[in-house]
């Protein structure tokens, strides 16, 4: 089958793989690297440095029979390489122009298609590179003769396979001020792989991590890394083996290493040099999101005039082009089904964290630009996002020295409003010592019907209509009754009433305003909007955290159980029987969903298929069907598209993360664009 599920969506498999070693002995090498590479399904592999003879040949490096074993052992990997579709990048000394050089073998398909030598030999404490190798430099050729074949050599290489740009450096090269990969990178390369021999002390992996995790980011790239292990020589030194492979500042996934408290089977192997004291990691990493992520961050290559050219050399795409392969089964990457709420409780708990400390540094800004005596009015609803928007608050005013009495919360029930999200908000403002206003909005939202001559859900009201008879019939209405201005006329009034007393802090969420899941100049209104970055599914876990690390009590307790609630505007009547008849996640489609594609196509760029796939493979709290999952996208898009006209006109607020709406600073988009192509 000439098809490639992974390719269609621009995940790109690579693995970095360290064989066992047999010092100076470049047949048993080219033996094991084979294993190595027939036990791995991916695109790309990458072996360790010298692997061909062992990083630790010495003075041995400077033999006749080291140099011709090692040819006919990078033969071996090279007719090996008729027989699969990998990319292999191999390590070796090579002769060039009468020196001795450390480089790196790519091979693909029966043939060396580039060599790249290394360009700084670490020749200091326990490293003697200089002793054996000359470095990379200008006056290199810019090609070789190699098993009888021309192939470009030099350090301005990017091998292309599809949408990979592949770049090779070599161990030493990304502890520098200025990887060689960092050229490569401004270049267009976004695969970066290091061939290593990297030796463990005391702290150096997390250093090695940091390095390769860094570098990803800094480079917006992949970095692919690859040290030898503990079948070195160990006369003086233990190498490692360790692998990993980081993707864009995060690292996607790393081998076991000596030192890491697993070592007794990497050692165990070593005593009959059998595959089991390999270290490997594979993952398929996104050039779809990286190609993105550079497209996106302008600045990315602006220092480009300052680097040294390079050359491509492309060895064709994927599919239908011939060069396609079979599907690479499972993913070798995880998607986060909840890409807002990290899995981790520690994680989650830094995350709460900050994001609440953001929030709260927005506001006190924001109030030290007002008057000391400014009052700061909230509508409480007793449900989520108001809850939280209180929380910041408080805490904003009790940094800054504010009185708490100088946040009026008021809760405006109206004929939506259940006893429990009522009775839930009097509680709230009763316990923080904030002032407290309760106003019945019904009345003013009946005279407002009549004065638009309006049958709220069809019920027909005159002069003699009171607010009770009313409520008493909306009761009895059918769960799928509807209607806009019935909705509208509450949140607008409540609005009214909150921006007649000054200034108004505003509660919506990122998700609802993705989704337009608001009241065009009512909650969708305010003067400063705290949530304006928060996503849904974050919301209850903020409020948890602020329960539990600012405040105690009966507080804390009703925290929790706002934290549990169901999510509704309750702007249509509850049930006779008082219970919440209009749930959001009903109406629209569950909010772990809006916020995974919200996720990804604002911060990816993703496309519609691309979404779906990656939500095919993301574990969500409730079991969707992939129809019930196109179809909430869908309602995502058309959703999205036609609120930008909201979005266009909110609010000031503090971006807390990478995905932000902002119409200022994040996501400027036309208020008329089209949805059509996006479906
Ligand atoms: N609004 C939001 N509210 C709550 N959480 C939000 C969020 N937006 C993203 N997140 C979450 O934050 C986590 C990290 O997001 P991800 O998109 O992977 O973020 P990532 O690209 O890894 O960047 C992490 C942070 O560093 C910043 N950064 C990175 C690289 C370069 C520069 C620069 O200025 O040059 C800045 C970036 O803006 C972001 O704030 C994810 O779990 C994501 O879901
Ligand atoms: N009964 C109410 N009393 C006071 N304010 C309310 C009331 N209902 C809604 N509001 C205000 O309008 C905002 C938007 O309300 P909506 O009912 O759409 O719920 P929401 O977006 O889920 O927010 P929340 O989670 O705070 O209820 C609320 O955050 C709140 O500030
Ligand atoms: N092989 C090398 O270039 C080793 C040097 C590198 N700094 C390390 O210890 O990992």
């Amino acid at each position: 089958m000439k098809n490639t599920i992974l390719n269609d969506h621009n995940l790109f498999r690579v693995a970095a793989v360290s064989p066992t070693i047999s010092v100076a002995n470049p047949s048993a090498n080219a033996k094991s690297s084979i294993r190595a590479i027939d036990s791995v399904d991916a695109d790309l592999i990458v072996l360790p440095e010298l692997g061909l003879t062992g990083y630790t040949c010495g003075d041995l490096f400077a033999t006749d029979a080291l140099m011709t074993s090692t040819l006919l052992a990078l033969g071996e990997l090279v007719s090996h390489s008729e027989s699969h579709d990998k990319t292999i990048v191999a390590g070796l000394p090579l002769r060039v122009c009468g020196s001795l050089m450390n480089t790196a073998a790519v091979i693909f398909n029966g043939k060396v298609r580039a060599v790249v030598p290394k360009t700084f030999l670490p020749t200091y404490r326990e490293f003697y590179e200089g002793r054996h190798f000359a470095a990379a430099s200008n006056a290199d050729p810019s090609e070789i003769k190699l098993l009888n074949e021309i192939v470009p050599f030099g350090t301005d290489l990017i091998v292309q396979r599809g949408d990979a740009k592949i770049a090779v450096e070599i161990c030493e090269d990304f502890w520098t001020p200025i990887p060689p990969s960092s050229h490569a990178a401004l270049a267009g390369a976004n695969v970066l792989v290091n061939l290593s021999s990297s030796n463990e002390t005391i702290g150096k992996a997390g250093w090695r991590r940091d390095l390769v995790r860094s570098q990803s980011g800094r480079c917006i790239a992949a970095y692919v890394y690859c040290s030898s292990g503990p079948s070195e020589s160990t006369s003086d030194l233990v190498f490692g083996g360790h692998c990993l492979i980081a993707e864009n500042g995060a690292v996607l996934g790393e081998s076991r290493r000596v030192g890491d408290g697993e070592t007794p089977s990497i050692a165990a192997g070593m005593t009959n040099e059998s595959t089991s004291a390999e270290t490997s990691v594979a993952r398929d990493i996104d050039l779809g999101r990286l190609i993105h992520d550079r497209q996106v961050v302008g600045s990315f290559d602006d220092g480009r005039h300052a680097s040294p050219s390079f050359r491509t050399i492309d060895l064709g795409g994927f599919g239908n082009d011939g060069q396609g392969r079979e599907p690479r089964g499972d993913l070798l990457r995880r998607i986060d089904a909840h890409p807002f709420v990290p899995d981790e409780s520690t994680e989650l708990e830094l995350r709460c964290a900050e994001i609440f400390d953001i929030q709260t540094a927005g506001l006190c800004k924001r109030l030290s630009r007002l008057g000391p005596t400014t009052k700061l009015s909230i509508g409480v609803s007793g449900g989520l996002d108001s809850t939280l928007a209180l929380l910041v608050a408080i805490r904003a005013c009790d940094s800054i020295g504010k009185d708490r009495k100088d946040i009026v919360g008021i809760t405006m029930p109206g004929f939506g409003t259940t006893s429990m999200t009522k009775s839930s908000a009097e509680t709230l403002i009763e316990t923080t010592g904030i002032t407290r206003e309760l106003i019945d909005i019904r009345q003013l939202c009946l005279d407002t019907f009549l004065s638009l001559n309006h049958s709220p859900l069809g019920i027909p009201v005159s002069d003699s209509t009171d607010v009770e008879s009313l409520q008493a019939q909306l009761q009895k209405l059918p769960d799928d009754a509807k209607d806009l201005t019935f909705e509208n006329v509450q949140a607008r009034v409540r609005t009214m009433l909150l921006m007649n007393r000054g200034f108004v802090l505003g509660t919506g969420d990122m998700s609802e305003q993705a989704l337009g899941w608001s009241t065009y100049n009512a909650d969708h209104m305010s003067m400063y909007n705290v949530n304006t970055s928060i996503p849904k599914t974050l919301v209850r876990f903020l409020v948890r955290y602020a329960a539990d690390h600012y405040f105690d009590g009966e507080l804390r307790s009703v925290l929790h159980d706002i934290a549990n609630t169901t999510i509704s505007p309750e702007l249509l009547p509850p049930r006779e029987d008082g219970t919440i008849r209009q749930s959001t996640e009903e109406s629209i489609g569950a909010y772990e969903l809006h916020d995974f594609f919200l996720f990804h196509f604002v911060r990816n760029g993703f496309s519609r298929n691309k979404i779906l796939y990656l939500a095919s493979h993301a574990k969500f709290d409730q079991d969707y069907s992939p129809k019930h999952i196109a179809e909430t996208l869908d309602i995502f898009v058309k959703r999205f598209f036609f609120s930008q006209y909201k979005r266009n006109c909110v609010p000031d607020g503090p971006k807390v993360g990478s995905v932000s709406l902002s119409p200022r600073g994040d996501w400027r988009m036309p208020s008329d664009a089209n949805a059509g192509d996006f479906l």
